[in-house]
């Protein structure tokens, strides 16, 4: 996130524009919470993880009167466009701040869970995606070591996108992930079992924090109640929302701030800006309000051929 707001404020710099960095989201409108961000603000804030404005949950946000306040304390402050990087809370919160008060908005997706519509890429994903890989990695080495099962859970409280994909780079032998179409214990003692005959001693199972089987504290102490396993749990946790951001995010970040500004100086709002087939996509900001996209089938799928 922090490539973004680096990149806003550069790009609108260069544009003879001056940008004004409102801290902790929604609150911080609410509560005057913002100052001018000058260019050198910015220095050395590209490599770091978090977001150098402090972000909140602002409940408030959903009663209209507020969002009535937050546009006129911007009106009156005389900032012209807002820039909103986020999820689809966020999105759906600016949506209707432009909407129903004409504040002109720009939203560059920003959520670990990749589960935004229209975009095939979201700030954090690619960063979280290979700390979890990296952990999974390391743990494999005991699991296949001591031959042991191991239940993994990562982020995503109601998307499976981290954790497929995640499976499917660290070579898991499952995942269970909210979305999924055959979610089912039953599936998961089989897909365990047919391994174990193939001759394989040790598995690691991916689980989703939002999945419908519960939590792989959850999975496992069933597991360990009805075939006497002895395996070990892992939750990855806040682990994968930190850290220096990768390559790819600092790059995305950078594009799609600068892009979000000249956007806003040429006189469009309204919009989002996404990655389609390693483009850069722009759509309408009430396309949020689309259902999630799901992880590809065919993702989930290969995780299972390949561990055989
Ligand atoms: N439907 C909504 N209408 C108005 N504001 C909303 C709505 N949903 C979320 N928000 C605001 O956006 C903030 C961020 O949303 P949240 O769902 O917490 O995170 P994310 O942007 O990562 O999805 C919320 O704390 C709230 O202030
Ligand atoms: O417990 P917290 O701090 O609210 O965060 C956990 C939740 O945030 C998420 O990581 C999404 O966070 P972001 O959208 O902010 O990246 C979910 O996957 C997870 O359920």
């Amino acid at each position: 996130m922090n490539a973004a707001i680096r990149a806003v404020v550069r790009q609108a710099d260069a544009l003879g524009h001056e940008t004004w960095g409102i801290r902790h989201g929604y609150q911080g409108l609410l509560d005057k919470d913002w100052a001018p961000m000058p260019t050198r603000a910015c220095a050395n804030i590209l490599q770091r993880g978090g977001t150098v404005l402090h972000t909140a949950r602002c409940p408030e946000f959903l009663l209209p009167n507020r969002r009535a306040e937050a546009a006129e304390n911007l009106r009156a402050e005389g900032i012209q466009g807002l820039v909103v990087i986020g999820g689809d809370g966020s999105f759906r919160a600016a949506e209707a701040l432009q909407r129903e008060h004409g504040v002109p908005c720009a939203g560059i997706p920003g959520t670990i869970d990749n589960d935004l519509p229209g975009t095939e890429r979201t700030l954090g994903f690619d960063t979280a995606l290979n700390t979890a890989v990296e952990a999974i990695d390391r743990i494999r080495d005991t699991a296949s070591s001591h031959g042991r099962l191991f239940l993994v859970e990562v982020m995503g409280r109601s998307s499976g996108m981290l954790a497929v994909h995640t499976a499917l780079a660290c070579g898991a032998e499952a995942v269970l992930y909210p979305e999924s179409p055959d979610d089912s214990y039953e599936t998961l003692v089989a897909r365990l079992y047919a391994n174990w005959l193939r001759g394989k001693r040790s598995s690691i199972v991916v689980v989703a924090e939002g999945d419908g089987l519960g939590s792989a504290v959850a999975v496992g102490d069933r597991l360990r109640r009805d075939h006497g396993l002895d395996l070990r749990v892992v939750v990855l946790g806040h682990i994968q929302r930190g850290g220096s951001p990768s390559a790819l995010d600092r790059i995305w970040g950078s594009r799609w701030g600068a892009e979000a500004v000249r956007r806003l100086d040429a006189g469009e709002s309204g919009f989002y800006l996404g990655e389609v087939a390693g483009a850069l996509a722009l759509l309408p900001l009430a396309q949020v309000l689309d259902p999630h996209p799901s992880p590809p089938g065919d993702l989930s799928e290969l995780v299972g051929i390949l561990s055989r």
